[in-house]
């Protein structure tokens, strides 16, 4: 029943045996004998762990509490598992303080998994993970329209906008959002039918409906959703028979109002090998994107983390300056940030130091350098000419105003601080020009801001800016 774990091949119960015992030296032995012991690992398809818990208060204290740890752990074994989740077996679901929810969400299924009773009125959803909900979500400039988007939907209200489409690079939030709409939908009006699946989920269960030859049933079921979500969707480019039959759902979904939420990586006009149809339908709704963090969402992320763990390490104290150090240097990916702090508060509590700076570097050094951001000298120039209010083809060309050879000693002057580039090459894609023109350019404004507050305020602003 086990599937998966990359390189491994397969994860045995025993493997998880061993896992445990290394939590254990994270977790401390109360907390380890009370929690993570009658934890039993129930099944790994795709990026999902999903672990039998013996009542859904367990599983969701657990899913707070120890829920990053055990999936750090989890991802040491297999980088692929993204998520985990903790659900109460069918025949154990008589726990009195379960939330009022639809029915409670099956793992996903495989294709090499037994077939499933397709004359289920329902489909099961995938896991929603319980830390993935609105008040976990925290708003900042670059997201604040897709929460926005993302909290009208979950209201539940008439269909105003279909599909609702949330695209954004990746760990920037999207699967957040999707569970949470799920979550407040299925709190909000437990009779709904909600189901939430990957793309690749839709496939397999399209691929073995037609396999066991119940296409019928695969429509009917898919027909009877109120609310569609399919994370990813960018996953069924280039499969054509699945397309076809997506693009029949989306139709007969939309024509009976109910409403749809999809996510990709990127907008419905470059998903390449999507069909046309299928991506005009897709923009046909609210297309909304999720930017890239800045500084101060990543800072009110780490913050909303810490106080988190300070349930978990009551005792654990964190130097002024950590936070904001890591919100400037792991600039890319929410996820990446995430697992950054984890790693960093059990290494604390195990080794019993304060959280400083020091032990910080020390702790995250590969984390810290695999995050460096590559800056281009596209980007630079992009920037610098923004910056100065001139064109692109004026900052590169052959114009020696001030007013544009100024911003190209500058655009220089970074693209030798912050690329790897050679002198030459930085020439080369300034206008051809010779490396010795580079070089005093640079040297240039390396005079010029040590005497002219102002160039020396345009280099920080423009590094700060290149670098978020
Ligand atoms: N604004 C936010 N507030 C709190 N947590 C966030 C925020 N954005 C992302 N995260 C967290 O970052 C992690 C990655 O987010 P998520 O899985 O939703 O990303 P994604 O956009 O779906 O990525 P992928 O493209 O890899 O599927 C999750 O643990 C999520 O809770």
């Amino acid at each position: 029943m086990k599937l998966t774990i990359v390189d491994q091949g397969i994860m045995t119960k025993n493997e998880w045996g061993q896992l445990k015992q290394e939590l254990k030296k994270t977790v401390g032995s109360n907390n380890f004998t009370t929690w993570i012991a009658p934890l039993e690992l129930d099944d790994v398809a795709g990026e999902v762990a999903s672990f039998a818990v013996p009542t859904s208060f367990f599983g969701n204290y657990v899913a707070q509490t120890f829920g990053d740890q055990i999936l750090y752990h989890l991802r040491a074994i297999d980088p692929s598992i993204r998520r985990v989740n903790f659900a109460v077996p069918s025949t154990a679901s008589n726990d009195p303080q379960a939330p009022r929810r639809a029915p409670a969400p099956r793992p996903k299924a495989a294709p090499s998994e037994p077939a499933e009773t397709m004359a289920d009125t329902r489909i099961p959803t995938a896991p929603l993970d319980p830390r993935f909900k609105f008040d976990t979500f925290v708003v900042g400039k670059p997201n604040e329209l897709a929460h926005a988007a993302a909290k009208r939907v979950a209201e539940g209200g008439p269909v105003t906008f279909n599909p609702l489409f949330l695209y954004g690079g990746v760990g920037l939030g999207k699967t957040h959002l999707m569970h949470a709409i799920a979550w407040e939908l299925q709190e909000q009006q437990p009779g709904l039918n909600v189901v939430y699946l990957s793309a690749e989920q839709f496939m397999y269960r399209f691929v073995q409906a037609l396999r066991e030859r119940k296409m019928m049933d695969f429509k009917e079921m898919f027909r009877s959703v109120d609310v569609l979500m399919v994370d990813d969707v960018q996953f069924i480019a280039g499969k054509d028979s699945t397309q076809e039959e997506f693009f029949h759902t989306f139709n007969a979904l939309v024509d009976q109002r109910k409403q749809i939420i999809i996510s990709a990586d990127c907008a419905p006009g470059e998903i390449e090998n999507l069909e046309e149809r299928i991506r005009s339908r897709l923009q046909c709704g609210l297309v909304v994107d999720l930017h890239p963090t800045n500084y101060e969402l990543r800072l009110g992320i780490l913050q909303s983390k810490v106080e988190y763990y300070r349930g978990q390490y009551p005792d654990l104290m964190l130097a002024d300056g950590v936070l904001e150090f890591l919100a400037h240097r792991i600039t890319k990916n929410v996820r990446v940030l995430e697992g950054a702090l984890t790693r960093l508060f059990a290494f604390a509590s195990l080794v019993g130091q304060e959280i400083t700076l020091e032990l910080t570097q020390d702790c995250l050094a590969d984390v810290l350098r695999a995050s460096e951001r590559q800056v281009t000298i596209e980007e630079i120039q992009r920037q610098v000419s923004e910056h100065y209010n001139i064109r692109l083809s004026d900052l590169v060309g052959p114009k020696r105003l001030r007013v544009y050879a100024r911003p190209r000693q500058m655009a220089m002057f970074l693209c030798k601080q912050m690329t790897s580039r050679s002198l030459p090459e930085i020439g080369r894609r300034f206008g051809g020009r010779d490396h010795t023109t580079v070089m005093h350019g640079v040297r240039r404004i390396e005079e010029l801001s040590r005497k002219d507050v102002q160039i020396a305020e345009d280099i920080e602003l423009l590094r700060r800016t290149l670098e978020e």
